[in-house]
């Protein structure tokens, strides 16, 4: 089994390493990691990772910026990415922190990190362990910010 990791420079939290150290905490897989300038060269670096260098699931780590051709360019690097999966069978897991999510400079750094651990957690569980996600259907699960939880009449 090989995850990929594929990041960007562009992003302001080193996100590669938070989902490689997060791996490793609750894997014994194997790793290959592709570094881009930014998220609309995600799509190829994952479909490289896993046509060229064998992995069976890959993390699309990166940051869209708060302006509108930033928000504009992480759509079309979202349409790459789905591409990207339909072509290969493979799931790739999107892990995008919109800048503009955060208030301040000190949530982003928390929220980049903690999203890209949670979503390590879970490209770990469907590669693995995928009954793990089938008993967590339904229940609310968000990444980074708080579980919104199940909704009750
Ligand atoms: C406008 C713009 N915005 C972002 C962004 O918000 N986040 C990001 O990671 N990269 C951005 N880029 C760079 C492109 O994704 C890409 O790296 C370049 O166009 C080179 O192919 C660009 C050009």
């Amino acid at each position: 089994m090989k995850i990929g990791i594929a990041d960007t420079t562009f992003a302001r939290v080193d996100m590669g390493r938070a989902a490689i150290d997060e791996i490793r905490r609750h894997a014994s897989v194997g790793i290959e990691r592709y570094t881009v300038p930014g998220i609309k060269d995600l799509p190829v670096a994952c479909k490289k990772l896993i046509e060229e260098r064998g992995c069976d699931i890959v993390m699309a780590l990166g940051m869209p910026g708060g302006a509108e051709k930033d928000k504009m360019c992480a759509h079309e690097a979202s349409q790459g990415l789905i591409m990207a999966q339909l072509m290969t069978n493979r799931h790739i897991i999107e892990v995008f922190v919109h800048a503009d999510e955060a208030k301040d400079d000190r949530e982003l750094a928390w929220l980049l990190e903690q999203r890209t651990r949670e979503h390590a957690v879970n490209a770990v569980k469907l590669a693995l362990y995928p009954r793990e996600l089938e008993k967590a259907a339904g229940t609310g699960q968000r990444q980074g910010f708080p579980d919104a939880g199940p909704a009750r009449l």
